[in-house]
């Protein structure tokens, strides 16, 4: 489990977290969603230790996240940035294979290779394994590095999972593989998964708890199938949203 208590995060003099609390727990799928520039990516970066918090504490099973070294957290967790620029032409074979940099000591090449290979399948990506990554779609440069922080900590149970927008460009296919993918090792490996997001139907539809921020605090929570309503959203984007009684629902069969 991860606790979020009383986290404030600033830039210069503005307060970009104001006092942010929140637990996200294993075997279960969290979403932060919001507006733009909610605080929603700092949350995020303060949660996987790549921003340090001025005031409060984040804890991960109940041990300060500072206790813990870049090693043992680059066994435990791994993170989809919303931007991963990459010029040099590795193939995206390489790229996933970095997500296996953290056991480089304990080099196992038969089983790196089979993890390697086995996320790029379930990623889809497998055609794309000897391109070089920087002449790849969008989409497909997504997919692959989602391979990547899937073989990181592919091999470990009761791991961590932060993504931030994993589905951004991706297709409806994918979007769909992608999350039910993401539910299915959640719950297998019970992994606690966190992710930023801004597609409310698939915040809906895919994930267990909502986290709504707005202005750097946190508006509401709770249960996705209940906090995701009109009256939330209404007051979280300031834009009247009313209840479509006869809406259409697409279920992938
Ligand atoms: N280093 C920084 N310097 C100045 N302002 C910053 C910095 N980092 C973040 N901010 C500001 O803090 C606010 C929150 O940014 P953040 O990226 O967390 O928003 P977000 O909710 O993820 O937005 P989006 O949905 O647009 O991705 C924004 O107004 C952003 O401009």
């Amino acid at each position: 489990m991860i606790a979020v208590s009383n986290v404030s995060f600033r830039v210069g003099r503005q307060l970009i977290l104001d006092n942010v609390s929140a637990t996200f727990e294993a075997g279960k799928v969290s979403a932060i969603l919001g507006p733009n520039g909610a605080g929603k990516t700092t949350l995020l970066k303060c949660i996987t230790g790549s921003l340090a918090v001025d005031h409060g504490a984040i804890s991960i099973e109940g041990r300060k996240l500072e206790e813990y070294s870049l090693e043992e957290l680059s066994m435990k967790r791994a993170v989809l940035s919303q931007n991963t620029p990459i010029s040099f032409p590795f193939t995206a074979e390489e790229i996933v294979f970095m997500g296996r940099n953290p056991y480089a000591l304990k080099k196992n090449n038969a089983t790196d290779t089979e993890i390697v290979h086995e996320t790029l399948d379930l990623m889809d990506a497998w055609h794309l394994r000897e391109r070089s990554f920087p002449t790849l779609s969008g989409g497909e440069q997504q997919r692959v590095q989602f391979a990547r922080v899937l073989s990181q900590i592919w091999d470990r149970e009761k791991a961590y999972l932060f993504l931030d927008e994993p589905t951004s460009a991706l297709d409806l296919k994918h979007q769909y593989q992608v999350m039910e993918l993401i539910r299915q090792q959640c719950a297998n490996k019970y992994l606690t998964v966190i992710m930023v997001m801004h597609d409310l139907n698939i915040a809906y539809q895919s994930t267990d708890k909502s986290y709504f921020l707005r202005d750097g605090h946190v508006h509401n929570f709770g249960d996705s199938k209940e906090v995701i309503n009109a009256e939330t959203l209404s007051e979280v984007y300031n834009l009247p949203i009313t209840y479509a009684a006869r809406h259409i629902n697409f279920h992938a069969i």
